[in-house]
């Protein structure tokens, strides 16, 4: 039996706030937010997203604004009216969910955000991912705490179980609400949690599963410290582009070179998530069969002894940003105030306006992604391939944050 109080203030000894608290109206995360309420170690916020996929939400959620107003915490609803029946309900439902959970917890200035995640979302979790035959990373333990959309998600109750909180819920004379959805056998989670009853006699519990989960979360921590290891010795930058020798990056592990061409891949697109695993293992194998290969709007190439993991032209051929803005998402182009100025790809034209390019040891298919500075279609500075005019571009990434990606990931 967990101490339910005592999961919070080991939890949030350092945070103090003020603290979002994401309530379903579940058992779960009522209990959360009943059990934050009495450890009083922060001021609380709490948010309802009213998905309006059923009848009900609306009034539910309305149920937990007013349980929030008899603790004297300030509630708010958000809807999300996004859902364009196409693609999977669950996970797109989700996806929106955290991001505008995110953008309330920066409108109210929250430091965190506090899930009621428990021992049985891991089990489950784990159960799910089994079925799609992930390895190591996607059968790790989600994390107690994890930086995402520029706020830091907590889950404080992940040691406990489901029961437990009602049995809590039960003891104080609260009631929560039971989402037919979890009922309804419409959901693969659902099923999850039906086949993890079934698999209990076996001995395969909850907490058997959540204990594995917690082994691979260990497995994939030393993995990743390797990966970034193996990265400080062998990735350089090169405006923009990754460098490692050819020979070394074919030496290292499988695992660990997958890592790092997955870390590369995201740090050049800044993407949230990884390649899918087969689309990886595809270029992995180009990669060793001597050829290069694009994925994800990133270009691999092999030249003599160097892999080269940069930008795919047809990835950037349309992105525009004005002066003073991210372009890509990764580049920062200061420069004298010009009216109409665009900051756009180099492109081949660009290119062929700069004879300087070669200089900068770059292939040509990289110069072309290079950030440039254009009036229409005049060309006014390429500051990264010889023709500055008064302009600086500045990545807005290095080295150390590949290395913090396959850290984290
Ligand atoms: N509609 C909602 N409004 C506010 N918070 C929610 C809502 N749905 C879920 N949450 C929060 O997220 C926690 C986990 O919910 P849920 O089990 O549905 O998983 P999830 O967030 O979809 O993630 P995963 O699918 O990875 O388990 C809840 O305990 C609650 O804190």
């Amino acid at each position: 039996m967990t101490v339910l109080p005592a999961l919070i203030s080991q939890h949030f000894q350092t945070d103090r706030g003020p603290l979002g608290v994401a309530v379903s109206g579940g058992s779960d995360s009522l209990a959360l937010l009943h059990l934050m309420a009495d450890w009083g170690g922060a001021p609380l916020r709490c948010v309802t997203v009213d998905h309006r996929l059923r009848a009900a939400s609306g009034p539910e959620a309305a149920q937990v604004a007013a349980i929030c107003a008899s603790l004297g915490i300030a509630h708010d609803t958000l809807t999300w009216d996004g859902w364009d029946g196409r693609g999977n309900l669950a996970a797109t439902a989700r996806a929106a969910r955290y991001a505008l959970m995110a953008a309330w917890a920066h409108e109210h200035g929250l430091s965190g955000v506090a899930l009621g995640h428990t021992r049985d979302d891991v089990a489950e979790t784990l159960l799910m991912r089994l079925a799609r035959r992930a390895g190591v990373d996607g059968l790790a333990a989600m994390p107690a705490r994890r930086r995402e959309g520029g706020v830091t998600l907590h889950r404080p109750l992940l040691a406990a179980g489901r029961g437990e909180l009602r049995a809590y819920l039960e003891a104080r004379g609260a009631t929560w609400i039971d989402d037919p959805s979890n009922s309804d056998g419409r959901y693969r989670r659902t099923l999850a949690r039906r086949a993890l009853t079934a698999l209990e006699p076996v001995g395969i519990s909850a907490q058997a599963l959540a204990d594995v989960a917690a082994h691979m979360a260990e497995a994939r921590g030393t993995l990743g410290h390797y990966a970034a290891q193996e990265a400080r010795a062998l990735v350089a930058v090169q405006h923009g582009d990754l460098l490692m020798p050819a020979d070394a990056f074919a030496r290292l592990r499988p695992d660990i070179a997958r890592r790092i061409l997955s870390a590369g891949l995201r740090w050049i697109t800044g993407a949230g998530y990884g390649a899918r695993g087969p689309d990886l293992d595809r270029l992995l194998a180009a990669i060793a069969s001597g050829r290069g290969g694009t994925l994800g709007g990133c270009h691999v190439s092999l030249s003599g002894n160097t892999l080269r993991v940069a930008r795919e032209f047809a990835a950037v051929r349309h992105c525009t940003a004005a002066p003073g803005t991210p372009w890509d998402g990764r580049w920062d182009l200061n420069g004298p105030h010009l009216p109409d100025a665009e900051l756009r790809a180099l492109g081949a034209e660009g290119r062929a306006a700069c004879p300087a390019w070669r200089e900068t040891g770059l292939p040509a298919q990289s110069v072309q992604t290079l950030p440039a500075v254009w009036q229409g279609d005049t060309l006014i500075a390429a500051p990264l391939a010889g023709d500055a005019n008064g302009w600086t571009a500045r990545l807005r990434r290095d080295a150390t944050d590949l290395q913090a990606m396959l850290l984290s990931h």
